[in-house]
């Protein structure tokens, strides 16, 4: 079970101009959360912070008692903190298989490489991998001939083989179908509970399907959190996001 991601105080300044303005937030273990609000509104750079990626210049960002402000970007994703980036960075000239097959040898650890000589166990869990993104029956396909869709949810199950305890997700379902929206909504549905997942996004109707608390930034900070019903109907809300 994943840790609580524990942000708070946090401030980012660039150039004098505050990104992130005394943001706080807590995630719960196998929380699924959306992040939502205008351009400029500092989701981005949250990430960044939590990646370690870049410093705060205050703050203090905790995931499981960690002090992520100490640790740089490569420790944090060996404490098991994953993010996928809107475009999808999957290998076309790989099956989807191989994709995985590669996700997974990526070491984390200095076991990794030992516990790869348990073959069969890795074969179940890229089989399980490929059921869980609804692409079993794509396993020998080659990446390339993928949908757009298709592509996000085979970089989503290359972050799951890393076993992630925490997984930032920027902006999924930009691009896709509404069917594939779908999809995704009940993708990270189903991956959160084992782990937490935080999910950037725009498109509301996908927040919605996602039944997750939503956390509404603005001007560096948070404005709003809630339902989606909540924050829909929170006045400062409209005036500063939806109501545009
Ligand atoms: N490295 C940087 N140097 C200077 N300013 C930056 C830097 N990174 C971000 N900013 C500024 O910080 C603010 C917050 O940006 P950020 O990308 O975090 O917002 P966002 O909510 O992710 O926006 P979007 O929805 O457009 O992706 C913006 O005004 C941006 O121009």
């Amino acid at each position: 079970m994943s840790g609580v991601l524990y942000l708070d105080g946090v401030s980012v300044v660039f150039d004098g101009f505050k990104a992130l303005n005394n943001l706080s937030m807590i995630i719960e273990p196998g929380e699924l959360r959306a992040i939502i609000g205008p351009n400029g509104a500092g989701k981005t750079t949250m990430m960044d912070i939590i990646t370690g990626k870049t410093r705060p210049t205050a703050g203090t960002v905790q995931f499981a008692d960690h002090d992520l402000t100490r640790l740089d970007e490569a420790a944090i994703a060996n404490l098991g903190i994953g993010r996928k980036f809107q475009k999808p960075t999957v290998f076309d000239a790989l099956t989807v298989f191989e994709n995985l097959e590669l996700a997974l040898k990526a070491p984390r650890d200095p076991w990794s490489c030992l516990r790869w000589v348990l073959g069969a166990d890795y074969q179940r869990r890229i089989e399980a991998t490929m059921a869980e993104i609804g692409l079993a029956d794509r396993a020998h396909d080659r990446a390339a001939i993928l949908s757009h869709g298709q592509r996000q949810w085979l970089e989503i199950g290359m972050l799951l083989m890393q076993e992630p305890q925490l997984l930032l997700v920027d902006e999924p379902v930009a691009g896709m179908t509404d069917q594939e929206t779908e999809h995704t909504a009940a993708l990270l549905r189903r991956i959160a509970g084992q782990r937490s997942v935080v999910v950037v996004e725009h498109d509301l109707e996908f927040v919605r399907a996602l039944g997750a608390k939503v956390t509404v930034m603005c001007e560096g900070t948070v404005l709003s959190e809630g339902s989606i019903d909540h924050v829909q109907n929170d006045q400062r809300v409209i005036e500063v996001y939806l109501g545009r």
